[in-house]
């Protein structure tokens, strides 16, 4: 029996089995490939993966990498389906531990965002409060948190962690990362140089901690970690994965244990914003006064009334603002949008 079959079974692939279990519960499982690699299916859409102990790990890291986190972000999650079957088929060898994930496989087969609440608010232990008991995507957040604790602890390297998405509306950058706030510390040049790798020329730095996947693993875990948004969300099939080699290849390097290059044009250059207000939904007859569609990185000049409700309102500064992530349909509380301007002080880019 091949190790495909071993992992798979009768699926394809893993996306395949992870879709075809989406709601059901998969026993742990542990298969080695001919060269060693050993993989561990620790749930549904969880997939910790070792090279043989006598490999070489040059980079000296081990790296998450989660996608489908809102299950109709599709295309990452082909990505790293697709590099999981590269690794079966044994095209390349693993030289660093990875822990692979789907995030939310029932939100995945009705592709929709989320099933019943926003899985990428539920982290940092978010998931437990009462308002989220008895949901399952409470429950998944604390499984997958839980996963990445132990991955954490059985590899004492250094750690990364990418969340692969893919945004909602159009967007006049295609592709950015969020860089989770943690106080004190500054985004490393190579994380920088990774992401030029990776063609994605523009990083938000966020203003505070937040819920989502990457703040836990940065705050929780001392990750270096990124959200990652790569284009715009497309059902499964329907994505040009043309778009995506950067993001593929560059993991891959990084699988592989190979050193990286120096940055190349056109990807030589990382434009750096920063966030100066989340816009919350605060249910006092909450109004936001952005069109429903707007592109992300939009400029708003100052004195814009970007949002108010019945007791306050919020205005552009002194200097523009641009949003990003518009939408006014989440529940009160959660994020309508972030308005961001160029970072200055410690210089505008990095290259
Ligand atoms: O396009 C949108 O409105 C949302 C795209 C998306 O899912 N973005 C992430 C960003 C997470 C972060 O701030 O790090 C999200 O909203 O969860
Ligand atoms: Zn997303």
């Amino acid at each position: 029996m091949s190790a495909k079959h071993d992992l798979f079974g009768t699926h394809s692939d893993w996306l395949s089995q992870t879709l075809d279990n989406a709601n059901a519960s998969l026993p742990e499982t542990k298969t080695f490939l001919p060269d060693g690699t050993r993989i561990s299916r620790k749930a549904v859409g969880v997939l910790d993966i070792a090279p043989p102990a006598d490999r070489n790990n040059p980079n000296a890291e081990a790296i998450i990498v989660s996608a489908g986190v809102h299950g109709n972000e599709t295309a990452p999650i082909e990505v790293l389906n697709g590099l999981v079957s590269e690794l079966v088929e044994g095209e390349w060898e693993l030289a660093c531990p990875v822990l692979l994930i789907l995030g939310n496989p029932p939100a995945m087969v009705a592709g929709k965002r989320f099933l019943e609440v926003n899985l990428n608010r539920l982290f940092d232990g978010a998931h437990g409060r009462s308002e989220y008991q008895g949901l399952a995507e409470a429950a998944r957040a604390q499984e997958l948190e839980e996963a990445c604790r132990q991955f954490a602890m059985a590899n004492p390297q250094a750690l990364y962690h990418y969340d692969l998405h893919t945004a909602i509306r159009p967007s006049h950058r295609e592709r950015f990362a969020l860089y989770p706030y943690v106080e004190g510390r500054t985004v490393p040049s190579e994380q920088c140089e990774f992401l030029l790798e990776a063609e994605v020329e523009t990083l938000l730095l966020q203003h505070k901690a937040g819920t989502t996947f990457s703040s836990f693993s940065s705050s929780l875990l001392k990750a270096e970690s990124f959200t990652v948004e790569l284009g715009k969300v497309r059902p499964f099939g329907q994505n040009d994965l043309g778009r995506f080699s950067g993001i593929r290849d560059a993991l891959r390097r990084r699988f592989r244990g190979l050193p990286s290059s120096a940055p190349q044009p056109p990807f030589d250059h990382l434009t750096v914003f920063e966030v100066v207000h989340e816009i919350l939904n605060t249910g006092k007859n909450f109004r936001f006064h952005i069109p429903d569609d707007v592109a992300n990185f939009t400029d708003y000049p100052p004195g814009t009334v970007v949002w108010e409700d019945d007791e306050t309102s919020y205005r552009v500064g002194h200097s523009p603002e641009a949003i990003v992530f518009p939408n006014p349909e989440v529940p009160v509380g959660h994020r309508v949008g972030l308005l961001i301007r160029p970072k200055t002080g410690s210089g505008e880019s990095f290259s």
